[in-house]
């Protein structure tokens, strides 16, 4: 039987999270569960989006491993009609490393010789499927402003999806960072609503104070880059149609846009938004769609209730309660739910399934039904006694989250040394745009000092500063007046700097999922990228399980002399 689009009836609201969980409606027993390793789709490839026959033996993601080996096996890459619009920056950037011998010990590198011409940061234009916009049936006028902002070919994960939402599938989207998940579903979404979509014959239903999309980030920054990304699509005379409801922001401001513009889909952050609506301004029960971008991250337990509001009360069909006589059923709202993240724990894959309406799992090359999705296998040690363990599912999520063009590797360095070591990598790496990370706000003032005291040009970037100041200084960033941004977990989720060549971990990620968001940051669609996380010797073994559990090697370095040395490990996996 093939999947078919219908609307069955959703219904128990259950969240759960890799770290937490909170369950609306009927009661679900939360059980840590872990994703298999599975196959990475993002290698390259170009073919029509699939959808599995859904035959009664059970599809894993195990059997899909089996099935896209094979059609890997039949891949051929397909040039890419046009191409994104370079960047004005990228263009200038140069990303050549240096590299010497070192010792006698034999040194094996898998990055480029040194090369005195200087290259841009390519895409990988292979990443693009063979489909056109066009053939993924997105009306014309949506057509016609992507033509216009340099946007002609859809990425696989776009091509995957864009069929599937505009079916009514509730989905699951998951692909590695930087592989365009947020056009992913927007464009789907913009067909059927707002000025851009395909003419339909059909009145609305839905009235005109209702908002028709709500968008949930986790952050202001990655709220605001969805704002501007459906803004830029949207075009200058109708920007005003898409409004942004971060923290952060006047208040007010943001309630009187919503009644003064009218706009059909909102963006923000979760307390932002539950707080609006709580106040009565902003109308989502007849809202169609609802996007929780970072599903795994929004679903963890800081931001429960929230979450708890805007599940509850976005799409809610009119005329029922949350105390409804006919119990889960009847509670079901009429929206379409679309959860993206590049990290999905299997507990988001259940909680998808709970909510019913034919949820899919989609992937940049496959689509299957969630239903058909067995409690995982655990990858690593399969006997060990933790192997379903909480932690355990956090880490399986980070499998297939890394971009196939990264390079990984990590060195030793005492903690009084650490700006010493970055600087001596940015340098022997001719890294242009850099991404520094540490765990905690408080010592990243002291790295910019340092850096700044050494002629580079640096700049901190956390949760304390204010909106303003935030956005500023992501905005100098992005433009080249830094060099390096010191910052915390705040910028490892969604930010969007094509240009950013280089990720540095100055203080070691909490788990695997984390290294996979950090590492993101850089080797955006396809661009080359380089990973370096430097930690003290006695951390080491921290690394060499993330790099088992990533299933990509992180290799030992040091940098010597204005170049990178590669070190040999004989347990490299
Ligand atoms: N079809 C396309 N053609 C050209 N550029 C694209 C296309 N789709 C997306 N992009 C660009 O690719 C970059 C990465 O996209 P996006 O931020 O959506 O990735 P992502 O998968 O959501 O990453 P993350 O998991 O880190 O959030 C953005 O700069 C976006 O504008």
């Amino acid at each position: 039987m093939w999947i078919t689009v219908g609307q069955v009836h959703r219904n128990v609201l259950a969240l759960a999270s890799s770290r937490s969980c909170f369950i609306l409606g009927d009661h679900l027993p939360f059980r840590m569960l872990s994703l298999p390793r599975a196959v990475r789709f993002h290698q390259t490839a170009s073919h029509d989006t699939e959808i599995v026959e859904d035959k009664s033996s059970a599809l894993t993601l195990a059997s899909l491993e089996v099935q896209n080996k094979v059609e890997n096996g039949k891949k051929e890459r397909v040039k890419r009609p046009g191409g994104p619009k370079p960047s004005s920056r990228a263009s200038a950037l140069k990303v050549k490393p240096k590299f010497s011998s070192f010792n006698a010990k034999p040194v094996k590198s898998a990055l480029p010789k040194p090369a005195v011409v200087r290259k841009t940061l390519k895409i990988d234009e292979s990443l693009f499927s063979a489909k056109s916009f066009e053939e993924l049936g997105l009306p014309p006028l949506l057509i016609d402003r992507l033509n216009k902002e340099g946007l002609t070919a859809p990425t696989e994960v776009q091509s995957a999806a864009i069929p599937i939402i505009s079916q009514k599938h509730d989905a699951v989207i998951q692909s590695y960072t930087g592989s365009g998940k947020t056009l992913a579903y927007l464009l789907p979404i913009l067909s059927e609503i707002g000025p851009l979509k395909r003419p339909t014959e059909q009145p609305s239903t839905n009235k005109r104070s209702d908002v028709d999309a709500v968008i949930v980030a986790p952050s202001r920054e990655l709220g605001m880059q969805i704002v501007r990304e459906v803004e830029k699509i949207l075009g200058p005379n109708d920007k005003r149609l898409v409004q942004q409801l971060v923290g952060g922001a006047n208040r007010s401001r943001q309630e009187e846009a919503l009644k003064k513009n009218k706009p059909f889909i909102v963006v923000g952050t979760p307390g932002r938004i539950s707080e609006i609506s709580a106040a009565g301004k902003l109308h989502t029960h007849g809202c169609r769609f609802l996007v929780l971008d970072e599903v795994d991250q929004l679903l963890s337990f800081n931001y429960r209730e929230d979450m708890h509001r805007i599940i509850e009360h976005v799409g809610k069909k009119s005329g029922t309660s949350s105390r409804d006589i006919l119990g889960p059923l009847a509670r079901r709202s009429e929206r379409q739910t679309i959860l993206v993240s590049a990290t999905i724990p299997f507990s988001v894959i259940r909680a998808a399934r709970s909510w019913g309406h034919d949820p899919v799992l989609v992937r940049a090359m496959s689509v299957v039904p969630l239903d058909s999705i067995t409690v995982p296998r655990p990858v690593l040690s399969q006997t060990g006694p933790n192997s379903n363990s909480p932690s355990n599912s956090v880490n399986q999520a980070a499998v297939d989250s890394l971009p196939p063009s990264l390079e990984h590797y990590y060195c030793t360095s005492k903690a009084q040394h650490k700006v010493d070591t970055l600087r001596r990598c940015i340098h022997a790496l001719e890294a242009q745009t850099v991404i520094a990370f540490m765990n905690n706000t408080k010592p990243l003032k002291d790295v910019v000092f340092k850096l700044e005291a050494r002629g580079m040009k640096a700049t901190e970037l956390h949760g304390d500063l204010g909106k303003l100041t935030r956005s500023t200084v992501l905005k100098k960033f992005k433009d080249g007046e830094f060099r390096v941004l010191v910052t915390n977990e705040l910028s490892a989720r969604g930010l969007d700097v094509p240009e950013c060549d280089l990720v540095i971990n100055l203080d070691l990620p909490t788990d695997s999922t984390h290294y996979a968001h950090r590492a993101g940051r850089t080797g955006r669609l396809g661009r080359k990228g380089t990973v370096v996380t430097i930690c003290e010797e006695t951390e080491t073994f921290v690394v060499r399980k993330m790099r088992k559990q990533l299933a990509v090697p992180i290799k030992p370095c040091e940098f010597t002399e204005g170049k990178l040395l590669v070190h040999k490990e004989e347990d490299v996996e």
